[in-house]
């Protein structure tokens, strides 16, 4: 289990402080409006910004371990592959840096675009894709380093509503089948009430409320949480006959 608890981190006036739960095979979605921190919530967990506090990975704590050592992979909205080389390239790099590959990665290479749908994708150049099958094979080099914890900031948003729904569904079971846990943040309700056992909102810096989709919606923690939830599920921007008010 992923434990956070008082893990904290301050940026000029602003601190930022969280308690959070994930257990293995299960997806918590982070919310909250923008600028509320879910993103600077991943940077402390990576490791990217040095905290202080909590953070442990069934016991262990990660608060000393280099970025590297932690048992973390992330992906993030820009996925960073690199145009000029192949996906197979691409996915070898998140094993070993020379893409020198052993026999057992390179089954573990394909065995994984296997299960993402990107095996007959393996040597086009990532330039060449599109932004779907670009999605998921960061999410397969995500993968293929093999952590527990998977961060995933906003992934699939360019995506087109079909294609955003088949990574979120692809990720769920992923989170199962590899018992990770994973944090997810997104700005659609939507994305946490099809995929996430557990939602963490967060408001200023702190994870005010965590439970399930459906608590969250009939048991909000106080007014802000109730004001994103209408806002969320009453479409405002819409008129009544679906187009734009
Ligand atoms: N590198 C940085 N330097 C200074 N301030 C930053 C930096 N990154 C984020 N912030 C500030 O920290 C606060 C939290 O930012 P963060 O990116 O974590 O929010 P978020 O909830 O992920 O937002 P969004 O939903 O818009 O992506 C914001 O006020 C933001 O302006």
């Amino acid at each position: 289990m992923l434990e956070v608890k008082a893990l904290t981190f301050s940026r000029g006036s602003q601190q930022f402080c969280y308690n959070l739960r994930a257990q293995r095979g299960e997806v918590v979605a982070l919310l909250g409006q923008s600028g509320c921190g879910k993103s600077t919530l991943l940077a402390m967990i990576a490791g990217f910004v040095k905290a202080t506090g909590h953070v442990s990975w069934n016991g262990q704590s990660m608060l000393e371990q280099s970025i590297a050592e932690r048992p973390v992979s992330s992906l993030f909205q820009s996925h960073n592959l690199f145009d000029h080389l192949s996906i197979r390239q691409n996915l070898a790099l998140g094993l070993d840096g020379s893409l020198k590959l052993n026999k057992a990665q390179q089954g573990h290479l394909h065995q994984v675009a296997q299960q993402l749908g990107i095996a007959d994708l393996l040597d086009r150049r990532a330039a060449d894709l599109s932004g779907g099958q670009i999605q998921r094979a960061a999410l397969a080099r995500a993968l293929l380093r093999q952590r527990p914890i998977l961060l995933l900031d906003e992934p699939f948003s360019a995506l087109d509503p079909v294609l955003r729904y088949d990574g979120l569904k692809l990720v769920q079971q992923l989170a199962r089948q590899h018992q990770l846990a994973v944090l997810l943040v997104t700005h659609q309700l939507s994305d946490a009430r099809a995929i996430a056992e557990s939602v963490a909102f967060i408001d200023q810096g702190q994870v005010v409320q965590q439970c399930s989709p459906a608590e969250l919606q009939t048991h909000p923690a106080n007014e802000q949480v109730a004001h994103y939830l209408r806002i969320a599920n009453e479409s405002l921007f819409t008129g009544e006959d679906g187009a734009l008010a």
